[in-house]
């Protein structure tokens, strides 16, 4: 803990560690920002991987490797948004509006609730992160065998995400829901840390495979001051704009520092803060 705090909140200038009790009790994670994915990689785990430097290399290498592919599907899944949003769209906006975006990866771990704290939760689901939306333009999460992952429907109803080796779960964020005057969804979602008690088990006994949880999200943004405007082929003839203009980065300061609109914690979204 000493080490992790080393890259934390409060202590260091990189602020690249987010410890327990942020974003909830079970949380925490590690920031890793391109276009550099291999410096901003290796400046966090040197401080934490001192006596290690091979370790400290080969997990900056990992990361790069990652966030060189991460970047290279997010820019095909907005091509294809971008398509399906309308004809010829591809062509006209992904030069001129998405070619400044830029990735960072959030490695993430959940701790196991213990036994009390289950107990405190209705029927045992504590949630692991609470519901919120991405202040990204998509953001492409990637959840182990463990699982947990939710997702809101339309009509307010928890859908299970399944966790399976190999698959990717690509989000909408707050900035293309804005972009897109709404016609894409921002969508809600949560991380729920299931029960272990074992139902079929009357002696109380817990399942032993238990174990923490880690996921890896990558959020794809639009450049700090870009001005996020809905353009006219998007709004449609007869259509109205939802959304003010507004600066990427006001919005991001918005939603870092507002208290209900902190991250990870509430939905508190760019409707919010442009919506008309
Ligand atoms: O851990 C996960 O599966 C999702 C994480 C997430 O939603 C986030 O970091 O914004
Ligand atoms: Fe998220």
């Amino acid at each position: 803990m000493e080490s992790k705090l080393k890259v934390g909140p409060s202590s260091s200038i990189l602020n690249t560690y987010t410890p327990h009790f942020i974003a909830s009790p079970f949380f925490e994670s590690f920031k890793v920002s391109g276009p550099d994915f291999y410096a901003s990689a290796h400046m966090t785990s040197s401080q934490l991987l001192l006596q290690n430097k091979t370790t400290s290399e080969l997990f900056s290498e990992t990361m790069k490797e990652y966030g060189r592919k991460m970047t290279e599907l997010s820019k095909r899944i907005m091509e294809i948004v971008l398509m399906i949003m309308g004809e010829g769209f591809g062509e006209k906006f992904y030069e001129s509006e998405f070619a400044k975006c830029h990735g960072y990866l959030r490695i993430i771990n959940y701790s196991i609730p213990t036994m009390e704290e289950e107990e405190e939760e209705e029927e045992g689901e504590v949630e692991g992160l609470g519901m919120h939306t991405d202040m990204s333009c998509i953001t492409i999460v990637y959840q182990d065998e463990v699982g947990g992952l939710q997702v809101r429907s339309k009509e307010g109803k928890w859908m299970d995400i399944k966790a399976c080796e190999g698959r990717l779960v690509v989000n909408i964020g707050d900035l293309m829901q804005a972009w897109s005057n709404g016609k894409l969804r921002s969508s809600q979602h949560r991380v729920v840390l299931k029960k272990r008690r074992n139902h079929n088990d009357n002696s109380n006994n817990y399942v032993k495979k238990k174990k923490n949880r880690f996921s890896v999200a990558f959020f794809w943004c639009f450049e700090d001051e870009k001005v996020i405007y809905a353009p006219d082929e998007v709004v449609g003839e007869g259509g109205f704009r939802v959304y003010k203009p507004f600066l990427c980065s006001d919005y991001l300061k918005f939603r870092q520092s507002s208290e209900r609109g902190r991250f990870e914690k509430v939905g508190y979204t760019a409707k919010d803060f442009a919506g008309i």
